[in-house]
Parts: structure tokens; C-alpha cells; sequence
């Protein structure tokens, strides 16, 4: 494990896929000010796999949002694929907690439902369904409505959905928290194999300390807030993971323990 230098080196650069830059974010309401975010520094390579970290309310969807485009921030720069983000973005797709379907639409067609609205030649939006349907094991469910499915099976519409216009970089936020631990298990390889197919960058907020060690190449961990990177670990196992095999691993075990250490409770996260 590696502790990263994330400060800026140079210039904003369409390597990476993703630069945060001194990054503060201040929320005013009637309750006064808060201070999600205090000078977040955070450079992701493409393809890399990046789970968050942090206590409750450190900010982690704070700083999704602002990679997404949602929030601006108060101080500081997100720069995707080379430009600076300074609204909602056509190269990002982003997975909630929950799935958030339409309930009269089938699961063809809230998939598709990303395509109309980024104006998709609808030819295109079909066939990249079709594919995705099949990658996530939805085959056979395509005219079925969400009430029909599982929770897992939701959420795999929405990963869908969400990966439909090929996005370079996945946002996912807490995408299954809400799933028990066996179908959440399964989502985890699941993700793995989709991450490991279709070389997509993706961000990861989760609560869960496994969850979070198993599917990333690097871990980062965020400070209570007003939140701040407190460490970046590098996950030194293979890019290829079997999950009964992982989770027996001396470095898997190492890490979960370093990032609950770092978390500083082994009672607030799963
Ligand atoms: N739109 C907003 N207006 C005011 N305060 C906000 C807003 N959005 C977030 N906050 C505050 O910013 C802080 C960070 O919130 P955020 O949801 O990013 O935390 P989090 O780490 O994702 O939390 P959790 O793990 O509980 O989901 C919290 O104190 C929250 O109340």
C-alpha cells in the first residue's frame, strides 16, 4: 500500500480521467454554513476502480455531485477527461442508492430511457441494451416492470441504465446499501466483472469496508467533516478477483483492517 501524493503536478491534463483540485465545498442554509468538503486533491488514471471511504456526512456524495456537474464547488476545480466540469456532463453516468425506476416502464425501456434523453440514435440505444441486458443476466426480463423484480435486479437495470451511453466514468453512490448481504455479495461480483469488461473508470462510495478493498485497485479514505483525504491506499491485489479467494487473502485482510483502523470504528461500517 502506497500513501499518494494527490497535489496538483501541472496543468490540467486529458489523461486522466478525472483531476480534483483543491476542492471546498460550503452549503449555507438556515441553519447557517457547513463545510462538506476542505481541500480535496484526488487524481484518477483511466480504467482505475476508486472506492470512498469516510464516516457519515464527511461528503462523500458531495463530491460525487461535483464530479458529476450537480454541485459546484465553493473553491477549486473538477476537471474530467481533460475539461473543467462546470455543469451536469454527457460523459459521466451516475448509480444511486436506489434504483429509481419508472414503474410503468419496462426494463428495456427505463434503460433506454438514458438514450432519449441524451438524444441517442435510438438503432444504437437498442443495441447497446441488448448487450448490457445480457452482460447483467437481466436476459429473458427485458418486457418485465420494476415491481416484478428483485432489489438486485433493480439495481442492475439502473447500472444499465447508467452505463447505456457509454459513459467514460461511473459514479456509483452507495449502490447497494439497500440490498441484503447475499444479493449485495453477488452485485459485488458482478461489478467486478463488468468493471474488468468494459474497462470503465469508475468512483465508488460505499459504507462497507470489504466491499470497498474487493472491487478497487485504490481505496480513499475521508476524514470526518468537512472532509478531507485523510489516506489513498493502494490495493496490491491481482486486477482479476474471485471473491471467496480475496476475501482469504493476508493483503485484503490487511487492508480492511488499515482502512476500519483509519475509520477509526469497526462499529460504524458494515
Ligand atoms: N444541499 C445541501 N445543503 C446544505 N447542506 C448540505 C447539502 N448537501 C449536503 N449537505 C451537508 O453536507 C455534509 C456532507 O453531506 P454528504 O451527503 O455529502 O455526506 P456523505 O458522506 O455522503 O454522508 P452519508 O455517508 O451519510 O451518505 C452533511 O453535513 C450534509 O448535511
Amino acid at each position: 500500500m502506497t500513501l499518494h501524493d494527490t497535489r496538483r503536478s501541472g496543468p490540467p491534463s486529458a489523461a486522466h480521467a478525472l483531476e480534483v483540485h483543491d476542492v471546498h465545498i460550503r452549503f449555507s442554509s438556515k441553519r447557517g454554513e457547513v463545510t462538506a468538503l476542505e481541500g480535496i486533491d484526488l487524481t484518477v488514471e483511466r480504467g482505475e476502480f476508486v472506492s470512498i471511504a469516510g464516516p457519515s456526512g464527511c461528503g462523500k456524495s458531495t463530491l460525487l455531485k461535483a464530479v458529476a456537474g450537480l454541485t459546484r464547488p465553493s473553491r477549486g476545480e473538477v476537471v474530467l477527461n481533460g475539461s473543467t466540469v462546470t455543469g451536469p456532463r454527457p460523459d459521466i453516468g451516475y448509480v444511486f442508492q436506489r434504483a429509481a425506476l419508472l414503474e410503468w416502464r419496462t426494463v428495456e425501456g427505463n434503460i433506454l430511457l438514458q438514450g432519449e434523453m441524451r438524444g441517442m440514435p435510438r438503432d444504437r440505444a437498442r443495441a447497446r441494451a441488448r448487450d448490457l441486458i445480457a452482460m447483467t443476466g437481466l436476459g429473458g426480463f427485458e418486457g418485465a416492470l420494476p415491481h416484478e423484480l428483485s432489489g438486485g435486479m433493480q439495481q442492475r437495470v439502473s447500472l444499465c441504465r447508467a452505463l447505456l451511453h457509454e459513459p467514460e466514468v461511473l459514479l456509483m453512490d452507495e449502490p447497494f446499501g439497500a440490498l441484503d448481504a447475499l444479493t449485495r455479495e453477488r452485485m459485488n461480483v458482478e461489478l467486478h466483472r463488468i468493471w474488468e469488461e468494459t474497462g470503465v473508470t469508475v468512483l465508488l462510495v460505499t459504507h462497507s469496508v470489504p466491499e470497498a478493498v474487493y472491487l478497487a485497485n485504490r481505496v480513499v479514505v475521508m476524514s470526518p467533516r468537512p472532509g478531507r483525504v485523510l489516506r489513498q491506499l493502494d490495493v496490491a491485489l491481482p486486477r482479476h478477483r474471485v471473491y471467496a479467494e480475496t476475501m482469504a487473502d493476508p493483503v485484503f485482510q490487511r487492508l480492511t483492517t488499515t482502512v476500519r483502523d483509519l475509520l477509526g470504528t469497526s462499529g460504524e461500517v458494515d
